[in-house]
């Protein structure tokens, strides 16, 4: 628990939370042991991955940022919660888990072969990626351009602002996906797809594109945190069920085949993306007063380097360094 910090006021606990952040970033930035940028996807390479950011944006506003907060990454795989919240909020909750389960794999989350020793041969839940294919083909739209435009427009209403696609990354996923492509194909055979197989892959590989920067998971998240309303306006932008099955998934299969250490040693949901982005929610929930500014708050990490499991090494020690410290465990 944090000493002596009851009863601080607000600039006192800002400028207090801002220094123990920065002296953490710096202190973990490279520390990334024989992690490396992700190369599967040839655009990505260009990263530093000494990279190290993160922000914080808690109650009232209040947010803590540090490091290589306007480095702009792609959102990759965190864009499968808002894929799966936008299908959600089209087709509803009930038709949705229907065609996608809500288990983690316990594999790696381009895992093919989880699906064929299934016996229910629906893939097991939104966020890897024969689960985020098939949602991005069941997302209403015609064209890939049709199907994301919710996307962005639910992004807009978070963010104040419409990001864009990395185009470049775009393409590099598209030209070089085999992989995915083989989901894609193995969707298709057991007739998962909802639309055209190069229309589903196109609408997932630009939703993995979006730019995005820390500040921009951090604001997410804290609507997240709150069961999709923005604790600023008050507005709902996620209906609450949503925001809620959103959160489960994430606790449960967001870090992939590492969600189960996640989950004990950081105690939040959140998602990572091979780009070395990390989203990640922290719900209200009664605790110690010390840190009132911390209850439902969204935070967002990027450090490029990875794990073996496609996490951000330097993001999980940071995130689990102040998680621990700030008691944020839901546990
Ligand atoms: N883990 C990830 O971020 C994976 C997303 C990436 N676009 C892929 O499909 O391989």
């Amino acid at each position: 628990m944090v000493q002596g910090t009851a009863n601080w006021n607000t600039e006192q606990t800002e400028e207090w939370l801002q220094e123990y952040v920065d002296d953490w970033v710096a202190f973990y930035h490279n520390k990334i042991g024989d992690g490396e940028v992700a190369s599967y996807i040839p655009e990505l390479q260009k990263a530093d991955p000494n990279d190290l950011g993160i922000t914080i944006i808690g109650k009232g506003g209040m947010t803590i940022s540090s490091g290589a907060t306007d480095s702009p990454f792609t959102i990759q795989s965190i864009s499968k919660v808002l894929s799966f919240i936008v299908a959600c909020m089209e087709r509803g909750v009930g038709y949705m888990l229907d065609k996608v389960d809500v288990e983690p794999t316990g594999e790696a989350f381009n895992s093919i072969m989880h699906l064929e020793m299934r016996q229910v041969k629906k893939p097991f839940n939104p966020l890897v990626n024969a689960g985020a294919i098939t949602v991005s083909s069941i997302l209403e739209g015609r064209t890939s351009d049709e199907k994301m435009e919710p996307i962005f427009e639910l992004l807009t209403e978070m963010l104040g602002y419409r990001p864009a696609i990395n185009v470049d990354v775009y393409e590099s996923e598209r030209d070089t996906s085999i992989r995915n492509r083989a989901i894609g194909y193995y969707l298709l055979e057991t007739g998962f797809l909802e639309s055209d197989l190069n229309i589903t892959l196109e609408t997932y590989f630009k939703q993995c594109s979006i730019e995005v920067t820390v500040n921009d998971l951090a604001q997410i998240g804290l609507i997240l945190a709150n069961d999709g309303i923005d604790p600023e306006t008050r507005d709902e932008i996620i209906p609450r069920q949503v925001a809620r099955i959103a959160k489960a998934l994430m606790l449960t299969c967001g870090m992939y085949d590492a969600s189960g250490k996640f989950a004990t040693y950081v105690g939040v949901p959140a998602k990572s993306g091979v780009s070395g982005g990390i989203i990640a929610a922290v719900p209200p929930r009664v605790r110690d007063e010390e840190l009132p500014f911390l209850e439902g708050c969204g935070i967002g990490v990027y450090g490029p380097a990875l794990d073996d499991k496609g996490n951000s090494i330097a993001g999980i020690r940071l995130l689990r360094h102040i998680a621990s410290q700030w008691d944020l465990s839901i546990f």
